[in-house]
């Protein structure tokens, strides 16, 4: 099989585990005789300092010519104060609109010999398996206005949360479909209590429901979510939800996997290109010392075997090399427990290099831990 890869690696960690997430891909293409072709694209706080702009029409071009998009994250103080329409994270921003990627996949699958990274008891987050459903391309991300303003003489600020019906609609149909795939139970939240908006979206879940007969619906308060999600979160199959409430939420469900540089994602529109990113972001308080937890982004790319190009085997394959790694004992700071030995963001892309290319890597393993 033959596809282009447009990468754009970012700012900070996104860079160092960009580079994780193509080696691993090379190793597959190498392994089960794929030609994978890397094109590289700036976006963030990098492509302000090259082109005055974060997200440059070339980049927006070769994401448009690509098969699929793996990005590594944006973002950092040395630009946060520059003017709003220049910050990195509007060039996220505007990929995600520019392509229509409207469905943000977010799994949080439990790995068992990371129970104890977590600060959770492991009977709460033992086989944890759910799939959160963000909007991505709407909500308050996007609407107009958000300005400061006067307001009768005295400095005031207005941002926007307006949606379509339709575009719910989309989303909202996506998480059923993947439900009825699945454990078939969707979960939708929203502050139905308070937003009007919230309000259309549960009447819109209930519509959707209707053509679902075999999935069951259940609504959620957004708060309440927040709180179940960390006392009992088996409770979820697909869990759907605006843009918003999936950013904060997705952060606290990577609390269950151990940590936040263990959550992949994928966006998908109606036809592709699909863009596959970690949910973390720049980290610039670890940027540069080659400790970042790589394997967020390379399960990203896993997902973009899988969903961009049907490659189910070498998906799977890449999760099992990530696992195997993880059972031997390797750990990045982030997923190590107290006086346990720290593996740096290279040696863990090379593990799992290693892991998927040959199987002696795992005897030799087996030998350093014996
Ligand atoms: N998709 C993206 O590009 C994206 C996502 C979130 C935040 N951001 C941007 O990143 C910058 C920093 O934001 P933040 O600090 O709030 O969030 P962050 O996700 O970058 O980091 C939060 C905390 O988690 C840690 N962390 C994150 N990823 C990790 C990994 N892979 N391995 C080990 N530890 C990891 C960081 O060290 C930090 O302590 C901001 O500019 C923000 O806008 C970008
Ligand atoms: C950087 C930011 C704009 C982004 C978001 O809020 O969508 C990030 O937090 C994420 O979760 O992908
Ligand atoms: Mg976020």
């Amino acid at each position: 099989m033959k596809k282009r890869i447009a990468v754009l690696p970012g700012d900070g960690i996104g860079k160092e585990v960009a580079k994780g997430a193509v080696e691993i891909l090379q190793a597959v293409g190498e392994r089960y005789n794929h030609q994978f072709e890397f094109s590289y694209g700036m976006i963030g706080g990098h492509a302000i300092d090259e082109k005055g702009k974060p997200l440059p029409e070339e980049t927006i071009q070769l994401c448009k010519e690509s098969d699929a998009i793996l990005l590594g994250a944006v973002g950092g103080p040395k630009w946060d104060q520059v003017n709003p329409d220049i910050r990195p994270e509007r060039g996220l921003l505007q990929i995600r609109k520019e392509l229509n990627l409207y469905a943000n996949l977010r799994p949080t699958t439990y790995f068992e010999s990371l129970a104890k990274s977590s600060p959770l008891k492991d009977e709460v987050i033992q086989g944890v398996d759910l799939l959160m459903v963000r909007e991505l391309t709407g909500g308050l991300y996007f609407g107009q206005p958000s300005e400061r303003m006067d307001a009768n003489g005295e400095s005031a600020v207005v941002d926007t949360l307006f949606y379509k019906k339709a575009e719910m609609k989309r989303v909202i149909e996506k998480a059923f479909i993947l439900a009825d795939k699945r454990r078939k139970k969707v979960t939708s939240i929203d502050k139905a209590n308070v937003l009007e908006s919230s309000r259309m979206w549960r009447e819109t879940a209930e519509e959707v429901a209707k053509d679902y007969p075999h999935v069951y619906l259940e609504h959620m308060l957004v708060d309440n979510a927040a709180m179940q999600m960390v006392t009992n979160p088996k409770q979820f199959d697909v869990v759907v939800t605006e843009n918003m409430f999936g950013d904060i939420l997705s952060d606290e469900a990577s609390v269950l996997t151990g940590s936040l540089g263990m959550l992949p994602s994928a966006s998908l529109s109606e036809n592709g290109p699909y863009l596959f990113e970690p949910i973390h972001g720049s980290a610039p308080d670890i940027a540069g010392k080659n400790v970042a937890n790589p394997l967020a982004m390379i399960l990203s790319a896993a997902m973009m075997l899988r969903e961009s190009f049907g490659l189910e085997t070498e998906a799977n394959e890449v999760e099992r090399a990530v696992k195997q790694v993880l059972d031997a004992g390797f750990r990045t700071s982030d997923i190590a427990e107290f006086g346990q030995q720290v593996t740096s963001t290279t040696e863990m892309i090379a593990e799992v290099k290693a892991m998927l290319l040959d199987n002696e890597a795992i005897m030799h393993i087996m030998g350093a831990y014996a």
